[in-house]
């Protein structure tokens, strides 16, 4: 066998069903490591149903998700989650939320100091350190989230819609964040969004599927652009007129 020809993730064939209801039918798709993925599509077509599926927490109706070489049948270890709930618990501090996988993990207690220090420096949260949940706002609970899903150094992360409950400069802040994150560690990221000039801004490859379930991959033009806000905002322009043309508008 040949590992270095296979694809980070490997989809076969892959159906999963609701009772009666089939949401995705036989479904082939590659990932390749340290690349970012955007599954955009309309409402209901099934992205979280997919997202669920390479976190192993569904099982496949039938076909499989090979990664790493790994038929999976449970969740994986490497695997990094941010889904909307963000499972912080009330009674832990954000020190305590990031220091909790390392506990797991049993690292010791000079190991798990320097980490979270140092994820703390990462995502600009040491001031906040001794909060509670109920004591931060939107933007800091993700940073706290994505500091904790972080520390474990995943190789692969798994985001359901990571900025939908943001205002916009929040939002645009954990966007530039999560760029640079997967720009130094290369980490493979797969993303739900609603938001297209997210898709566009965050992903190299964008996965639109369609209401049979089938996917098309865009590769993003951008990618490699510098003043990737800049450019956004002009393409946007373009789509706006392009849409108030086609609705016959006087521009
Ligand atoms: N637990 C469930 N039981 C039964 N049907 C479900 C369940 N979860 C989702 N579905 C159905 O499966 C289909 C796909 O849902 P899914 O949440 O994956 O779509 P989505 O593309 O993520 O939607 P949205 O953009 O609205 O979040 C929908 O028709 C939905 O009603």
């Amino acid at each position: 066998m040949h590992m270095s020809n296979r694809s980070f993730i490997e989809i076969r064939q892959l159906s999963y069903h609701y009772r009666e209801e089939a949401v995705i039918e036989k479904l082939n798709l590659d990932f390749s490591a340290g690349i970012s993925y955007g599954i955009i599509g309309e409402s209901g077509v099934g992205k979280t149903t997919l997202l669920r599926l390479l976190a192993g927490f569904l099982t496949p109706t039938a076909g499989q998700i090979t990664i790493e070489g790994t038929t999976r049948t449970a969740p994986r270890e490497k695997t990094g989650f941010l889904f909307q709930d963000l499972g912080l618990f009330p009674w832990q501090t954000a020190y305590q939320a990031i220091e909790m996988p390392l506990r797991l993990e049993k690292k010791t207690a000079s190991e798990r100091k320097s980490a979270v220090t140092a994820q703390l420096q990462a995502l600009k949260i040491e001031a906040i350190k001794h909060q509670y949940p109920h004591q931060l706002s939107g933007g800091q609970k993700q940073r706290v989230a994505l500091a904790r899903t972080l520390i474990t150094a995943p190789d692969l992360l798994l985001m359901d819609e990571p900025t939908s409950a943001l205002d916009m400069m929040t939002k645009e802040s954990i966007q530039s964040l999560m760029l640079t994150l997967q720009q130094t560690y290369q980490t493979t990221m797969v993303f739900v969004t609603h938001d297209i000039e997210e898709a566009v801004f965050l992903a190299q490859k964008i996965l639109l599927m369609h209401q049979d379930g089938s996917i098309e991959i865009i590769e993003n033009p951008l990618v490699e652009t510098e003043n990737k806000r800049e450019s956004l905002a002009f393409y946007q322009k373009c789509i706006e007129i392009r849409q108030a043309m086609q609705r016959g508008e006087q521009l």
